[in-house]
């Protein structure tokens, strides 16, 4: 699977948006993925946006990453939900209450967009195994409950797993869109199949 980093002018097929508390290193992880390097330090008041093109399962996928701030406010973060078709939700394996708040913003989320959304959650700095404070076990055990899928990491030390991660979320992200084409095409048929239902029922109730 290879990636490209492009600047399209055409709309993304697939809009994602990377939450979690400050400091848990969100840019840090877009930017590995995105560059394969790693930067020590970011802006962090800064939001933005990347387009990107993967070649997914042999076909083109455009896709546009935000990169929130951990500290934005509620109603940019509520506009960000709604624009986005899928999430990384982010916390540091050293740092206990991002991890308790990748929870609550999960069930944030689904509120918001009044769904069960994709969703990856993301347990970054696995390169600091001396101050770990978050189990494997637990990680695993808080993504099934939250139906989401699961990786462990470190953006410094950038494993393969990173663009697992945005992989796999915007295949499941093609599976939900798919199958809600499907759907609208099926009731746009039976619609289209009641009108005629009707106007048959007509014309045998006037003859
Ligand atoms: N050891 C280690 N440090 C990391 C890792 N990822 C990020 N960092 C560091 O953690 C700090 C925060 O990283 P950022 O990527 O800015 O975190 P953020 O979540 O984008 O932070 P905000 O912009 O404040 O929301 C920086 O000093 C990074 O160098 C990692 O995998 N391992």
């Amino acid at each position: 699977m290879t990636s490209v980093t492009i600047s399209k002018g055409r709309p993304p097929d697939c809009k994602i948006v990377v939450l979690g508390n400050s400091g848990v290193g969100k840019s840090a992880l877009i930017v590995r993925f995105l560059t394969n390097r790693f930067i020590w330090e970011y802006d962090p008041t800064l939001e933005r946006t990347y387009k990107h093109q993967v070649q997914l399962d042999e076909e083109p996928i455009l896709m546009e990453i935000l990169d929130t701030a951990g500290q934005e406010e509620t109603i940019q973060q509520e506009g960000n939900i709604r624009w986005a078709d899928g999430f990384v939700l982010v916390y540091a394996i050293n740092d206990r209450q991002s991890f308790e708040a990748a929870g609550t913003l999960k069930q944030h989320l689904d509120q918001v967009k009044k769904t069960n959304v994709q969703c990856m959650l993301v347990g970054n700095k696995v390169d600091l195994l001396h101050e770990r404070r978050v189990t494997t076990n637990e990680g695993e055990a808080l993504a099934l409950e939250l139906s989401c899928g699961f990786f462990e990491t470190s953006a410094s030390d950038g494993g393969e797993e990173i663009s697992e991660v945005f992989h796999e979320l915007l295949r499941d992200i093609k599976r939900r869109k798919s199958v809600e084409t499907k759907g609208r095409r099926r009731s746009s048929a039976q619609q289209v199949k009641n009108v005629f239902n009707r106007m048959l029922n007509k014309i045998g109730n006037s003859s």
